[in-house]
């Protein structure tokens, strides 16, 4: 039972939009996938779901190929940007139609998680803000009961409390149905608590992999005056550098174990700061120095 991609590449063009992408989406996970701007997260999820075809690789769910096969796309839901109810659709009819494509949708919940979001279920599709469509979409994939559910970008144009009520329902429907899911999002900080396995994707390839407690762990940042935590960290992978004065901050990439020299101070990375941190390593922009914030490579 899962998802599996097998080298996925696909190239636009010049642009090679994912490389030899691969990776397992097991149960009883929720899975976060990172990536800065056109990293090729969309791509990945569009090819996962069949809607573009990779121009090599493949994906199976659970163990069944997805390429034009009703059967195992059905275990996937996907919630994106598209809309694909008629555009003068009321809401309510929109709910009513998810039941006869996925027979196990929960419609009473749906009703009950648009009552909770405030959603009108008499208003027409178009006539929704860019929250309430997100909203709207949330409600699908909240109330659907696929194996697997993929969040695409889920919490475009939501306010802090829709969001924070969102986050609460998703791990609601974790809990109870024990569904795979995977979240697509920029939002690294908000979704750090939620996501206990975290996919970074950067330039089409996969950078981490990983349970997001071992990725955490597995980087530490190390601050002090810059004499001693460079004598400290020679020899050591260091992902970025911050000089301030005559202080010096690293991010390193290692455990941290060992009992630091006095001067020395050791603070665990959140998981926003670790991805910052792996981008800045990988653009080369490894070394910041002072006030001017000038970067060297
Ligand atoms: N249909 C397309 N035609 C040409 N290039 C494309 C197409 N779709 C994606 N790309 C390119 O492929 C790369 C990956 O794009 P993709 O949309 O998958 O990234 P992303 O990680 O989802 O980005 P974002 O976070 O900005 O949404 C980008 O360079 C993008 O410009």
């Amino acid at each position: 039972m899962s998802i599996e991609c097998k080298d996925i590449t696909k190239q636009f063009g010049s642009t090679r939009a994912l490389d030899q992408v691969s990776l397992t989406l097991e149960p009883g996970h929720i899975y976060g996938l990172l990536g800065n701007n056109g990293a090729g997260k969309s791509t990945l999820l569009s090819i996962l779901t069949d809607r573009q075809l990779p121009d090599q690789g493949t994906v199976t769910v659970d163990g069944q190929p997805v390429r034009n096969n009703d059967a195992a796309l059905h275990k996937v839901f996907m919630v994106g940007e598209q809309n694909f109810f008629p555009e003068d659709m009321k809401i309510k009819r929109a709910l009513h139609t998810m039941t006869y494509f996925y027979p196990d949708f929960d419609l009473r919940r749906a009703h009950g998680l648009a009552k909770q979001f405030g959603l009108s279920l008499k208003k027409k599709i178009p006539a929704l803000s860019t929250g309430y469509s997100s909203i709207f979409r949330l409600i699908l994939g909240l109330s659907v009961n696929t194996p697997y559910v993929i969040f695409d970008e889920p919490v475009l144009g939501l306010d802090a409390q829709h969001r924070e009520l969102f986050y609460r329902l998703l791990v609601e429907k974790f809990m109870a149905q024990s569904c795979t899911i995977l979240l697509s999002t920029h939002l690294i900080s908000e979704v750090e608590n939620l996501i206990d396995h975290t996919i970074i994707l950067r330039e089409g390839r996969i950078l981490r992999n990983a349970p997001t407690e071992e990725l955490l762990t597995s980087a530490y940042t190390l601050s002090g005056p810059a004499g001693l935590v460079e004598q400290y960290t020679e020899g050591k992978q260091i992902l970025t550098s911050h000089s301030l004065g005559g202080l010096k901050t690293v991010t390193l990439q290692e455990e941290s174990t060992e009992p630091l020299p006095a001067g020395l101070e050791r603070s665990s990375m959140r998981l926003q700061d670790y991805f910052i941190s792996l981008q800045e390593a990988e653009d080369g922009t490894t070394e910041r120095k002072d006030a001017n914030h000038v970067y060297e490579s």
